[in-house]
């Protein structure tokens, strides 16, 4: 497989390293590059051994796929910037909120795109990602992006209007969980214990739980339950979570993040005025 990927963020550098790490492709097959900070290029071409340029022509030609990976805001600009030298290539985007049909109209053609939403535990194989085919997409083409992506995670298909929640719920999740854990740290110190000895039992305690519900059959709800001895500690800490609406404060937490999908189309919604002049 041949890979241009267009935007050298924190999203790119995960899906390539995972793409590197799994020796799914070779780095000298993947070529990146970015709008204008040329240094996170050079640290890129030195950290992975990737192709890095400033010419997208040449990008595009050396790629059979092509990985859109810089912010909605910017999707317009770098989208029409690559639109002379679209081929037969196939498009993975990785953008929150910006649909198919706005890809293809910046594209100026109905070219096969796939939408994706991973996470950046990419970078370790462990990314939870969601796809969504255009049309156009063959079903080869379909399988060789399903494959793509579950060398750095596990894959669903979805439909395309399901990727809002999807961005909200998995795409965004990894950062819920690491602020649930700067509170644990915040609390772990309160509370008067070691700072490394709090993280590494912090750390422990949620790959633990977390491998425990994948390992077992149980529910969360029913997990929870046998950690709580009546009368006990975990009773008496739940209540205070309680008190704080927890279970409010997260499904208001992921309601937004997913009405935020959505308002992210607006930022390129301009598109159409662009192409006219282009
Ligand atoms: N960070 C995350 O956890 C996830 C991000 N995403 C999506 O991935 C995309 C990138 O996000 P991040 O990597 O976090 O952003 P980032 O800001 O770290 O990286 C974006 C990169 O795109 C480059 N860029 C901007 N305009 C460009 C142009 N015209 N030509 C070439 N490169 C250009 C920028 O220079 C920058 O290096 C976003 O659309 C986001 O919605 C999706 C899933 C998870
Ligand atoms: O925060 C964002 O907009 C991107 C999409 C999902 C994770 N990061």
């Amino acid at each position: 497989m041949k890979i241009g990927v267009i935007g050298a963020g924190s999203m790119a550098e995960a899906i390539i390293s995972g793409l590197i790490n799994g020796n799914v492709v070779r780095p000298g097959n993947i070529h990146v590059c970015n709008r204008s900070d040329r240094s996170k290029l050079l640290y890129m071409q030195d950290h992975y051994g990737v192709n890095v340029t400033e010419n997208k022509e040449e990008l595009l030609e050396r790629s059979e796929i092509i990985i859109l990976a810089m912010k909605p805001k910017d999707a317009e600009e770098a989208v029409l910037s690559i639109r002379p030298y679209v081929k037969k290539q196939l498009f993975l985007s990785v953008l929150a909120g910006v649909t198919i049909h706005t890809i293809q109209r910046l594209l100026g053609k109905k070219a096969p795109v796939i939408r994706a939403m991973p996470n950046t535990s990419a970078a370790i194989q462990m990314s939870a990602t969601a796809i969504a085919p255009s049309e156009e997409v063959t079903m080869h083409q379909l399988k060789m992006a399903k494959h793509l992506f579950e060398t750095i995670g596990m894959v669903a298909v979805v439909e395309e209007h399901r990727l809002d929640a999807v961005t909200a719920l998995s795409g965004s999740g990894p950062a819920y969980i690491y602020y649930f854990i700067e509170a644990m740290e915040n609390a772990a110190m309160e509370i008067g214990l070691d700072q490394e000895i709090a993280k590494s039992l912090i750390l422990q305690t949620l790959a633990g739980a977390s491998e425990m519900l994948m390992q077992s059959d149980k529910q969360a709800s029913q997990l929870r339950k046998e950690v709580t001895s009546p009368g006990g500690t975990t009773e008496a800490g739940i209540e205070k979570l309680k008190d704080y609406q927890f279970n409010d404060a997260i499904i208001a937490c992921v309601k937004r993040a997913a009405e935020r999908s959505v308002e992210l189309q607006a930022q390129v919604s301009n598109e159409k005025k662009k192409i006219r002049e282009a």
